[in-house]
């Protein structure tokens, strides 16, 4: 999930506010170099040297480069784990698999709980009240256990299967209708998002929702992600004089957000006081597991905030990771018609004339195979994931102070030529041999982490997996996918958004099957 990790993409445009406000930080450093030195040296991981106060915010801005680009060409020169100093905050990245293995299994403990956050992203998680953005400690315990045993488990998730039905069917729908009015061509991102969002919507609110309510939730959220993008200021907090009317603007979009879901949450209510009341409630709901929810070492119920707060991270949780895997799949079906050919007979031979079931995956090792090279290929949300540590520790020799972001680069591991072989090619007959196979978890050794690993390790894994597999299966049986414009050639590189998504969003041709 990417509200996990910082985005970092607006930060090359920032570049022109650090200039004017090079004077202010002159004469802070001033200051900084009259203080006396710290008694005891930490020795950090190497990294690129920096400028005093600013770090090496310069250059990352001055690369012009992604920040995942600039994160990738470090490590041909720093190796394994270094240092990149951004502004106040100090980043330890680490790309190793054997690494990530100490930090998240070995000494998971450690290494789970999440750094400091800034104003911004503390407006929107209600003051670290989320199972994302909770320090590692009781209030995280309980939201996440909550979170796994009352929606997520697998006898919880059966329980919704009506609901993934209903979204399919409107999937499959809806990509017909948009063929139809295109001469066959369809926007991918979209219209799983759309679908993703809606099963996600009634899982949260379990209250039925037309279109239009969808598109206005979906705008509001989208607004709040929007929001959440990294300010120079939160590297430089020094610099947060120049940046009130964007605090402004940030409180203002956090009162749209509060006011648009509290009725539904109101509504929500009055359906369980009066049983039958609302015809558009349905049995259960996310939101049921919180409005009685007794939080270790909290007196109070959640407030109404805290239930937006909770409902937009189940919503933001699973809806763009979810539906940029797709995107993303379905880009690799195009690229590779023998893998599509090979899913869709294996589809036919599992189910026949009837439509896929869920239930039907457990039988298809072939697109169970092609999911989890997907995830290997494209983890989308492959950026850093943020940790930080409990106490001081060290990672391969160097210490690990608590003040830092210890950062998780993912994409080092699963395209590791030492891991796997011919690692650029999306190749689904790795682990159908069952030759590579990787614990997804990494509990027995890390070789990919797309929902990432250990304590923190995501707890929406068994509930994507379902939803990947269906859609994309439901998607390969309903149509032939090929390159839109005809025999064009796909584009694979990838920008960071809420995820890593394709730079070009992907339209298909979609033909379909008798
Ligand atoms: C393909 C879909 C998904 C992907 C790739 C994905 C990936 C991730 C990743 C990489 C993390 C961070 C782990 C870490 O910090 O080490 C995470 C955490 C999380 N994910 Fe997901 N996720 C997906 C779907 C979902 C769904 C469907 C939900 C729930 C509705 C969800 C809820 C969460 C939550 C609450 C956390 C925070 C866990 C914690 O801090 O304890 N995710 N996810």
């Amino acid at each position: 999930m990417a509200s996990l990790s910082f985005s970092f993409a607006s930060l090359s445009s920032s570049y022109h506010l650090l200039l004017p406000a090079l004077a202010f930080i002159l004469s802070c450093l001033i200051l900084l170099l009259t203080q006396k030195p710290k008694s005891k040296r930490v020795n950090l991981p190497p990294g690129p040297p920096g400028w005093p106060i600013v770090g090496n915010l310069f250059q990352v801005a001055r690369s012009g480069k992604p920040f995942f680009q600039y994160v990738d060409d470090l490590r041909g020169k720093y190796g394994p784990i270094f240092t990149l100093r951004m502004g106040t905050r100090t980043l330890i990245i680490l790309t190793d698999a054997k690494l990530v293995h100490e930090a998240l299994i070995e000494k998971g403990q450690i290494f789970a709980t999440r750094p400091r956050e800034n104003p911004t992203r503390n407006i929107f998680s209600s003051n670290k009240f989320t199972v994302n953005a909770a320090v590692y400690g009781p209030v995280w315990r309980s939201l996440r256990k909550n979170m796994v045993q009352n929606m997520l488990s697998s006898s919880r998730l059966k329980g919704f299967r009506h609901v993934r039905e209903t979204a399919m069917e409107t999937l499959v729908n809806r990509l017909r209708a948009e063929a139809k009015a295109n001469d066959g061509a369809v926007w991918v991102l979209k219209n799983a998002r759309f679908a993703v969002f809606c099963i996600l919507l009634a899982m949260c609110f379990g209250l039925e929702m037309g279109e239009e309510t969808v598109k206005k939730m979906d705008q509001v959220m989208k607004k709040v992600l929007i929001t959440l993008d990294p300010r120079i200021d939160d590297f430089l907090p020094i610099l947060s004089v120049f940046f009130s009317k964007q605090r402004k603007r940030a409180l203002e979009v956090r009162k749209e957000q509060v006011e648009f879901i509290v009725p539904f949450i109101e509504k929500r209510r009055k359906a369980i006081q009066n049983p039958g009341s609302d015809e558009t409630a349905t049995s259960f709901s996310y939101l049921d597991t919180l409005f009685d929810l007794k939080v270790e070492g909290r007196k109070s119920l959640p407030t109404d905030p805290e239930l937006v707060t909770l409902c937009s991270e189940f919503l933001n949780g699973g809806t763009d990771t979810t539906a940029t895997a797709i995107e993303w799949g379905i880009a690799q079906l195009i690229a590779n018609p023998e893998v599509q050919e090979k899913l869709y007979k294996e589809i036919k031979l599992t189910v026949g004339n009837r439509k896929v079931d869920e239930k039907d995956a457990d039988n298809m090792p072939y697109l169970q195979a092609v999911v989890k090279e997907l995830l290997r290929k494209h983890p989308p949300t492959y950026f850093l994931l943020t940790h930080a540590a409990t106490e001081p520790t060290t990672l391969a020799g160097y210490d690990i102070p608590t003040d830092v972001n210890v950062d998780f680069f993912s994409p080092a591991i699963s395209e590791d030529p030492k891991l796997w072989s011919d690692p650029e090619k999306f190749n689904p007959e790795r682990f159908v041999s069952g030759k590579e196979d990787a614990d997804i978890t990494g509990v027995t050794g890390v070789k990919m982490m797309p929902f990432g690993v250990g304590r923190r390790i995501c707890p929406g894994l068994g509930m994507a997996t379902v939803h990947v597999h269906l859609m994309l299966a439901r998607m390969v049986q309903e149509f032939e996918w090929s390159a839109y414009p005809p025999n064009s050639k796909l584009d694979f590189s990838g920008k960071l958004e809420f995820t890593v998504v394709m730079k070009n969003t992907l339209r298909a041709m979609i033909k379909p099957r008798d």
